[in-house]
């Protein structure tokens, strides 16, 4: 039999007041123990999705269930089972760290003996400012005592919302790092960013959401397979006066003196035409570079062909 999915959405809509339709009809599941990541351009519906999740903003239609439990029909349980870090940094300036956790451990209900505030600090390398004030922090701590917070009743599922824009590469490396461990210990993670890189380096699998319609569902090495532009750039032995011809060039164009850039895709073309096509033209060919697509190349392309479709 298999595992009931950590969550699964089905026909997940969401029009707000106003008119705006955030989600359109939205349907996927985030399999138990993965590394997700829910990819899209700004305002392409991710937060409204995150935030119907964790029971900040309601659905208009659809279901949706977070470690088996129903939103709808098992409101506490579906909470309990996720852990969210938001975009915006915000807490009571006056609290310190150690009382910011042990606040949110109280409003889970967690009894004393069995809070975790300590161990979360030294996790999150905040033990040293336990007992300072939140507005002491830096952006960076305080971003790391988000991460704590959402962590104080031990969901399974950890959710970041955005969780290294403007954020430095030293404490983004610190984020991921964290983020590993906790997905070593088999907490399953979902992660919203517009960072590319970030996505194919640590994510499972990848959602992209584009005007609220999920465009793409799929293991990260399959999506990356799917981008099948490559460009050269081939250095000549003389001026670039005849560009070379073949039918399956996607583009052809001089971008120096002596230089030209050829697209091709690489499932109708291999890089051996590409030269045979240089002599042809009457070239000899003093250096060759060659770019290999990435997700922002798949990202692009299915973005844009979404939107001449809409
Ligand atoms: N409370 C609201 N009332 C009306 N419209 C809203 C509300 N919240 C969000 N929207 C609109 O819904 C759409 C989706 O917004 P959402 O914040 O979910 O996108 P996002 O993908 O998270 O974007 P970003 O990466 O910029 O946070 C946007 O057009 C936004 O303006």
């Amino acid at each position: 039999m298999s595992q009931t999915p950590a969550i699964s959405i089905e026909s997940l809509s969401k029009t707000y007041a106003g008119g705006k339709e955030a989600l359109k009809d939205v349907t996927f599941e985030v399999p138990r123990g993965q590394i997700f990541g829910l990819l899209g351009p700004n305002g392409a519906g991710k937060s409204t999705l995150i935030n119907i999740l964790a029971g900040l903003v309601t659905k208009t239609s659809g279901s949706a269930t977070v470690w088996g439990f129903d939103i709808d029909a098992q409101p506490r349980n579906a909470k309990r089972s996720i852990g969210i870090v938001p975009q915006e940094i915000l807490f009571d300036p006056f609290f310190t760290p150690r009382e910011a956790l042990e606040i949110q451990a109280g409003l889970y209900g967690i009894p004393k003996g069995e809070r975790r505030s300590d161990e979360l600090l030294a996790a999150m390398r905040l033990t040293d400012k336990a007992n300072a004030y939140a507005r002491t922090l830096s952006g960076g701590m305080k971003r790391r005592l988000l991460v704590a917070k959402a962590m104080v009743h031990s969901p399974p599922i950890l959710v970041l919302d955005e969780p290294t824009a403007g954020v430095d590469i030293d404490l983004r490396k610190q984020l991921w790092d964290y983020v590993r461990k906790l997905h070593a210990q088999g907490v399953t993670v979902v992660l919203t960013t517009h960072y590319l890189e970030e996505a194919e380096e640590l994510c499972d699998r990848i959602a992209i959401i584009n005007h609220g319609r999920l465009i793409a569902n799929e293991p990260t090495r399959d999506l990356l397979a799917k981008a099948q532009d490559k460009e050269v750039v081939v250095s000549l032995d003389r001026a670039a006066e005849t560009l070379p011809a073949n039918s399956c060039f996607d583009k052809v164009e001089r971008v120096g003196e002596q230089e030209i850039a050829i697209t091709y895709s690489k499932d109708r073309v291999n890089a051996g035409e590409v030269l045979k096509a240089l002599a042809e033209a009457g070239y000899d060919v003093i250096d060759v570079r060659t770019r290999e697509p990435d997700l922002e190349d798949v990202f692009l392309s299915l973005t844009r062909a979404d939107s001449e479709a809409a």
